[in-house]
């Protein structure tokens, strides 16, 4: 478990990169955290690391509190944590296998020992028969399994990763995100991904954070966010489809709506959009956990389009006119 409390930085300027985060992010689950650039996910990271010092306020990681160790504790205490970054940060020169043994080294872990748990780890990752490769041998996606494979290494309780899969292509992500699923639902590591795509928050996330000029202004589960028509968040994880400019004369609205168990939208949105002599145009659909989140773009004359906005709020569904 993590837990932030009242945690403030700024850096000499006065620049404040975190104004204030309490945060608290159950054992088990993966966390997601948006934001623009700038808006202190770094910084946040850096805490969790305690590669940073808060100016104020207090880190727990695993139970302990983080601003409270001395250095020595400290050190002790970073084993707990693993890390990984963009891009995999190995060491070129040593082999995969090597990488991998580097933590359990420092950690003081004798020679056979080591040996046995590489070959577990290059397992986990699925890399079994990988172990003497150098990293410039791997593709980008086998070099981040290798760091998740060296981060897991001591056992941590909790696994934090800064933009893990924006250097690699759609197909090597899912299939990093994938490990990282089943990493956690294996060893029930709690995760932290910081993110800038919103796929991965959707995809893979149980809970998220949006972070904005160092302030945390939304939290919460993925599921229950997205199912929440009015978040800004929930739109940016579940976005409307993009769909051609209509022809001159017609405008297009933007629905979202969210069907659960015993309140199903979708018939009545639908009823509605055809008493309006609306057509539509497109629409996603997805489930996440008993709800169903949908976004339906639908076309009208144009000058039919005020009436059909405030016809369709009034009749509670969230709409408003696509700019043109
Ligand atoms: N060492 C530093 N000294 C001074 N200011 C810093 C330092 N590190 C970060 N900042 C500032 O703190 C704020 C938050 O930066 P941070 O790197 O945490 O944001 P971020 O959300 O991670 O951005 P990005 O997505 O671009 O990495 C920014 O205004 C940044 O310029």
């Amino acid at each position: 478990m993590i837990t932030l409390d009242g945690v403030r930085k700024v850096y000499p300027g006065p620049v404040v990169a975190l104004d204030g985060i309490d945060l608290t992010i159950p054992a088990g689950e993966i966390h997601g955290i948006v934001g623009e650039s700038g808006a202190g996910k770094s910084t946040l990271i850096r805490c969790l690391t305690a590669l940073e010092r808060p100016t104020e306020g207090h880190v727990w990681v695993d139970g302990q509190d983080l601003s409270a160790l001395n250095p020595t504790e400290l050190r002790a205490a970073r084993r707990s944590i693993g890390m990984v970054f963009q891009g995999g940060n190995l060491l070129d020169a040593r082999t995969a296998g090597q990488n991998i043994a580097y933590p359990l080294k420092v950690a003081g872990l004798d020679r056979g020992k080591r040996r046995d748990r590489v070959q577990e780890l290059l397992d986990l990752v699925g890399l079994g028969d990988r172990g003497n490769s150098y990293p410039s041998q791997l593709s980008g996606g086998q070099r981040q399994r290798i760091a998740i494979a060296r981060a897991l290494a001591a056992r941590p309780a909790v696994l934090l990763c800064d933009e893990p899969t924006s250097a690699l292509d759609t197909q090597t992500t899912d299939q990093i995100l994938t490990l990282i699923k089943d990493v956690r639902d294996q060893t029930g590591v709690t995760v932290v991904i910081i993110t800038h795509e919103m796929a991965v928050v959707r995809d893979t996330c149980d809970s998220v954070s949006l972070l904005e000029g160092g302030r945390v202004v939304q939290s919460g589960r993925v599921g229950d966010i997205v199912a929440d028509t009015s978040s800004r968040l929930g739109r940016a994880i579940v976005p409307p489809p993009s769909v051609d400019s209509p022809p001159p004369g017609r405008s297009l609205i933007d629905l979202a709506f969210t069907s659960r168990p015993g309140e199903p939208a979708s018939s009545h949105v639908l009823a509605v959009v055809a008493e309006l002599g609306a057509d539509v145009t497109a629409g996603t659909f997805e489930t996440h956990g008993d709800s169903q989140i949908a976004r339906l773009v639908i076309s009208i004359e144009s000058e039919k389009a005020g009436h059909t906005v405030a016809t369709l709020t009034d009749r509670g569904i969230d709409a408003s006119e696509r700019a043109a």
